[in-house]
């Protein structure tokens, strides 16, 4: 339905944020995942018309939506990164006022927006300003808008950058429904936000397609290389020079690492554990790909989730 053919995308002063990128999207949760400033926001805007690419082709059902952006534009729900609003506006205003804008009737924008609300949560405190509203509530409502002309292609950025862990769980099976039966192109760099919902994951860094696949075909590829052990103080500072980390847990029995190798590693008494989408975006993230010329110098980025018991 929309296909992305070779983009690119270089700004002003020569940043390369967008590498070559080809990928088809049908009906389904594509979540594209990438640390931050691997060229995902560039490349939503990309989808959503907002910016054109330097390079390549946007096809929404077959028509070129770089010249011709209509088609895609009546079809798409967009929530950007950097979503603005009116503070001096409630969310019933600020709904009502993008709905008209939309071209929805007064009337079916009243029945759309009261579910709307509901759907995020938001029916008690839609009659309030949103300059009083918290960061999460804003990003509700940045979903609701989203969702306004009922969107046969959605493209959320980073949408739950703000949400407490219930709001969290809730927008993901909210997703997680609405892709049955349209695009939902969602980005983050938190692979929870995804693992539970993508029945299909794009891993992007540098501005280029890394790996693209179902969760299990990527934990195929981490298969066999994924170990814990615990280790000492020193032994862990060494393993953590050594090896990418993908989680540490500080026990009283020392730090528990869980690490990625493709062979056993020597030191200490290593289990081999069964990988998870964590595990296989660091491997990716930090593999030989993410290494070619012009990723040389770019910092390893590991897990980093330090929890101490
Ligand atoms: N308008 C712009 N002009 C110049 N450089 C830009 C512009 N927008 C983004 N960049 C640069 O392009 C690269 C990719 O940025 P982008 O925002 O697309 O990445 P991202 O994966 O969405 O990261 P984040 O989650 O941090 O926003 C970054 O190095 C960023 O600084």
């Amino acid at each position: 339905m929309l296909e992305l053919v070779d983009v690119s995308k270089v700004y002003k002063g020569g940043k390369r944020a967008v590498d070559g990128i080809s990928m088809r999207l049908g009906a389904g949760l594509l979540g594209l995942l990438g640390p931050n400033g691997a060229g995902k926001s560039s490349l939503m805007r990309i989808a959503a018309t907002v910016t054109r690419p330097t390079h390549g082709k946007v096809l929404f059902e077959g028509t070129d939506v770089v010249s011709r952006p209509g088609a895609l534009r009546e079809a798409l729900g967009y929530l950007p990164q950097d979503f603005g609003v009116y503070p001096h506006l409630t969310a019933r205003e600020f709904l009502s006022y993008l709905a008209a804008v939309k071209g929805l009737s007064a009337r079916s924008a009243r029945a759309r927006i009261g579910e709307l609300l509901e759907l995020v949560n938001l029916t008690e405190a839609g009659r309030r300003p949103l300059g009083a509203y918290s960061g999460g509530m804003l990003r509700r409502v940045g979903i609701a808008q989203a969702l306004l002309g009922d969107p046969r292609v959605l493209i959320v950025d980073e949408p739950t950058a703000g949400l407490d862990p219930e709001e969290r769980v809730r927008f993901r099976t909210m997703l997680s429904d609405l892709a049955a039966d349209r695009v939902v192109l969602l980005s983050t760099h938190i692979v929870s936000d995804i693992e539970s919902v993508a029945s299909d994951i794009a891993i992007v860094a540098q501005g280029r397609l890394l790996r693209r696949g179902s969760p299990e075909e990527l934990l195929r590829e981490v298969d066999g290389h994924v170990w814990e052990t615990v280790a000492g103080p020193s032994g862990a500072a060494a393993m953590r020079e050594r090896y990418v980390i993908s989680r540490m847990i500080r026990t009283a029995g020392g730090t528990r690492l869980r690490l990625l190798s493709p062979t056993p590693p020597p030191e200490g008494d290593a289990v081999q554990v069964t990988p998870d989408l964590e595990d296989v975006y660091l491997a990716v993230i930090n593999g030989p790909a993410a290494r070619a010329p012009q990723a040389v110098g770019a910092a390893r980025v590991t897990g980093g989730r330090v929890v101490t018991r």
